[in-house]
């Protein structure tokens, strides 16, 4: 294992801010490969990492290295590849330009497919495909919030990548079916378009049986067509993935009490796909709705709420006017 050489986090955002300068804290050696407006704002605050418990790092940026120069990565001993998924392409070159060739490449995105274009870049390196579950949002002025629970999961690997990943306040868990885990969160990640075309906090949206029913009924979509393409999601919560929908669909004091005791939401969670539509980004519904798309047409499984939902992104990406703030019946529509 590489540990005397840096973790280089390839394309830090909110992910790659919160979980290189976890690291960071943590004692490893960090470099960061950020774009330049991402530079000037860590020169000037340094980074602040809060948490959903109440918690607070900060950190110089004497702490770390920091450029936007792709030949930061010449040393690299684990690259951490944290650009949203249309970027991968782009990573996975620079990673092949510059990075030594023994280098361990950790995909932390969304989506499955992301491990599959860096594996087809990058020739023969090992590449490991990882699970975040928990929320971060780019505040500003140097600060990441982490505003939802849980542990990062790592495919297996004979060098135990996930615990030379794991330092105190963030935990890496080795996982035997990352496959089946990154379908699990998929199917969770069905809800980043319905966070964002609703334009609520993520605590808010589902402390309303509205807004968790049309999300169970867009998840029972993406979950027959998984089970049509023989596709085993796995649940990264206690709660297996086929009793989510049922979940969703109960009552508000029942379904919070199961949710508090599951993970832990505070206020400020708002998805990636909200951020993305708010900064007037072009988002991930390819990644994510088209997969379960993708799947569908294979199959032949119908699929009306999730293309609706995908027509509707699009529509609010081309308007360029942020997240729209539509109500579930203005969603479900001619679905
Ligand atoms: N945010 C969240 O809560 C969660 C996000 N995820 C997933 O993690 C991944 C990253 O998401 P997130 O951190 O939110 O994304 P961000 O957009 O916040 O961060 C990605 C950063 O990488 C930059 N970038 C892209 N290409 C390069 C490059 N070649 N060199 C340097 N910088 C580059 C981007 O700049 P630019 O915008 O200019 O391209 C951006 O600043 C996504 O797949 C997302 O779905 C998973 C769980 C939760
Ligand atoms: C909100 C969360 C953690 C789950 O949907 C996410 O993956 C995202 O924001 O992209």
């Amino acid at each position: 294992m590489n540990t005397d050489r840096p973790i280089v986090v390839a394309g830090a955002g909110a992910i790659g801010c919160l979980v290189g300068g976890m690291l960071a804290a943590g004692g490893r050696r960090v470099a960061l490969l950020v774009r330049p407006r991402v530079k000037a704002e860590i020169e000037r605050f340094g980074l602040r990492l809060t948490d959903f418990d109440g918690s607070e790092r900060k950190l110089s940026a004497g702490q770390f290295a920091l450029s936007e120069n792709p030949a930061i990565l010449h040393s690299a001993g684990i690259v951490l590849v944290t650009v949203k998924s249309a970027n991968t392409a782009e990573v996975a070159d620079q990673i092949a330009q510059h990075a030594p060739e023994d280098a361990i490449i950790v995909s932390l995105q969304n989506g499955v497919g992301n491990v599959a274009v860096l594996r087809e870049r990058l020739g023969g390196r090992r590449v490991l495909a990882g699970m975040v579950p928990f929320n971060v949002i780019a505040m500003g002025e140097g600060r990441f919030h982490r505003s939802t629970s849980g542990d990062i999961h790592i495919g297996e690997d004979e060098a135990n990548t996930a615990a030379a990943l794991s330092v105190p306040g963030l935990t890496m868990r080795a996982s035997r079916d990352i496959t089946g885990v990154q379908w699990g969160k998929l199917i969770i990640n069905l809800n980043n378009a319905l966070s964002a075309l609703s334009d609520m906090p993520l605590a808010a949206q589902l402390a309303n049986r509205d807004w968790r029913t049309l999300f169970a009924d867009q998840m029972a979509e993406g979950l027959a067509a998984l089970k049509a393409a023989g596709i085993n999601p796995v649940s990264a919560t206690p709660i297996p993935m086929r009793w989510t929908p049922t979940l969703l669909r109960l009552p508000d004091a029942i379904f919070n009490l199961i949710l508090g005791r599951t993970m832990k939401i505070d206020p400020e969670a708002r998805s990636s796909m909200w951020q993305d539509l708010k900064q007037g980004r072009k988002t991930e519904i390819d990644y994510l709705q088209g997969a379960v798309i993708a799947l569908a047409e294979q199959h032949e499984v119908a699929v009306p709420l999730v293309r609706r939902i995908v027509a509707l992104i699009k529509e609010a990406e081309a308007a360029g006017n942020g997240p729209p703030g539509l109500t579930p019946q203005q969603i479900r529509g001619a679905a």
